[in-house]
């Protein structure tokens, strides 16, 4: 069994930062039906997130606050990521998806006013990020079953930045390098 059992407490220094190889990684599809090795570690993963939007846990353990996380961020070669994202009503939404696959997208653009960060980023890189407003994803859950989901939004945006993530993809990427807060064409801003 690997490290990142449900029960291990995933800490930031469990998190590569840039520079490390497999940041820069296409990351291996993961084997269907999910062993229980693999069900343990997204379930490691989405704790961490839970646990870094927590205001006692997150100072308890020095959480860097997160809304997904992608396996090569702990160091493994997985198609594989959580996310935990709590929406304006304070509803939370969670996802633990393997072998995601972007099927379908919006023409129009969407990014953050106030631009992205990452967990394995330790430096501010400001800039706008531009991506699609709307995505469809085709991916599968813990018991294999395939899921399609339409995201727009928050969501949308962070389920770009983690598949880039297993794409070897970095948010900064995709940031204008002659002119970082370049308003993208028909793209609509959210804060
Ligand atoms: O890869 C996850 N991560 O580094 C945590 C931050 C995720 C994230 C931050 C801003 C916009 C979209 C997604
Ligand atoms: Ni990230």
């Amino acid at each position: 069994m690997s490290k990142f059992t449900a029960d291990y407490i995933l800490k930031m220094n469990d998190i590569v930062r840039e520079g490390d190889p497999i940041l820069r990684t296409v990351t291996k599809e993961v084997e269907l039906p999910l062993s229980k090795e693999d069900k343990e570690t997204l379930l490691c993963m989405l704790q961490f997130l839970k646990n870094s939007q927590d205001p006692v846990l997150s100072k308890k353990y020095h959480l860097r606050g997160g809304v997904g996380l992608s396996a090569n961020q702990i160091g493994l070669d997985k198609r594989m990521f959580a996310v935990y994202v709590k929406d304006e009503e304070g509803n939370a939404h969670e996802y633990m998806l393997v072998n995601p696959k972007i099927i379908s997208h919006s023409v129009t653009k969407s990014y953050l006013a106030d631009g992205e960060g990452c967990l394995s980023v330790d430096r501010p890189v400001p800039g706008f990020v531009p991506r699609s407003e709307r995505i469809k994803v085709r991916a599968y859950d813990l018991d294999g079953k395939e899921v399609v989901l339409r995201l727009k939004g928050l969501m949308s945006i962070v389920f770009q930045h983690e598949i880039d993530h297993l794409n070897g993809i970095m948010f900064y990427d995709h940031i204008n390098k002659e002119n970082p807060f370049k308003l993208p064409e028909d793209a609509s801003i959210k804060s």
